[in-house]
């Protein structure tokens, strides 16, 4: 009987990670769901429990060390395992560069960089104390392989969780620990809402101008669903992918060539 895999998903509450955590429970993993919001989180635990799967909400801000450390421990603790990390909590600032904050450019990579290392450690000591290797996948974006107007903090972000990608997963490998990396498109969830909707305030327009600036660009012609990301995440998370490691993998309706 094969010992069932436990996979923790951070900024689980909504969206992308919301899908990834109900899809992972769909392919048999216990998921810890880790968010900001300790009642949004609970609320998506709830109807993966409703639906037969196994799960447990843990509030933590991943730009909080001690907090990602807690909540993977408390994930080894509850579940008795723990194999897949799943680091896609992210913020997405909007705005031209000459508008750009300290503030905006601190917080946003405290968050969006700051947490994928901060999940990254964990990860491993939990995986060396449990004496087997694991997955790490983290969230980066099409706009972490082309710089897109309005988005120079978020998508140096992003950048950057590709290239934190590679070098983890060479460190790593010895330790039987692959890296990879999802790189949505346009993917329908609040963030994305709120982005096109501060293009268009930016620059005087309508919202559904604001997500056209983005959509005119999808070969396929329509928006992501989550879904479309987590069949992306469900692969990674499989032993199907465990001879791929350190890629930043591009799933965006055919947006970005590379
Ligand atoms: N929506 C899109 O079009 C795309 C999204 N992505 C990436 O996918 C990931 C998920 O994006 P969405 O689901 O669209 O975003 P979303 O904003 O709808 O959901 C993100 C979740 O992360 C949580 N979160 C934010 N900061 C946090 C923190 N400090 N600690 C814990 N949780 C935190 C939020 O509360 C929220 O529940 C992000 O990393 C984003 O950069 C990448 C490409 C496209
Ligand atoms: C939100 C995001 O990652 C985009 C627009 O690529």
């Amino acid at each position: 009987m094969t010992k069932q895999q436990v996979a923790l998903i951070t900024g689980a509450g909504q969206g992308i990670g919301k899908s990834i955590a109900e899809r992972l429970s769909h392919d048999g993993f216990a998921v810890a769901l880790l968010g900001r919001h300790l009642d949004k989180v609970q609320a998506v635990a709830k109807e993966i429990k409703n639906n037969g799967g196994d799960s447990f909400a843990i509030k933590a801000d991943v730009s909080k060390r001690d907090e990602v450390f807690n909540a993977v421990k408390e994930t080894q603790d509850h579940f008795g395992d723990f194999n897949v990390l799943v680091n896609n909590a992210g913020v997405a600032p909007t705005d031209p560069i000459e508008n750009v904050t300290p503030n905006e450019l601190e917080s946003t990579f405290q968050i969006n960089v700051g947490g994928v290392i901060w999940g990254t450690q964990a990860a491993i000591k939990a995986f060396k104390l449990l004496n087997h290797g694991g997955k790490i996948i983290n969230g980066s974006s099409q706009a972490g392989q082309e710089g897109n107007p309005n988005l120079t903090v978020y998508g140096a972000t992003k950048f950057a969780i590709r290239g934190i990608t590679q070098t983890t997963s060479k460190e790593l490998a010895e330790d039987n620990i692959t890296v990879n990396a999802y790189c949505p498109g346009i993917v329908k969830t609040p963030m994305m809402d709120d982005i096109a909707k501060n293009v268009a305030k930016n620059a005087g327009k309508s919202e559904e101008w604001g997500m056209q600036q983005f959509a005119k660009s999808i070969s396929l012609g329509r928006l992501s669903n989550p879904s479309d990301v987590s069949n992306l995440v469900s692969f990674l998370a499989s032993k199907d992918s465990n001879y791929i490691t350190g890629q930043s993998i591009l799933v965006d309706g055919g947006m970005v060539y590379r």
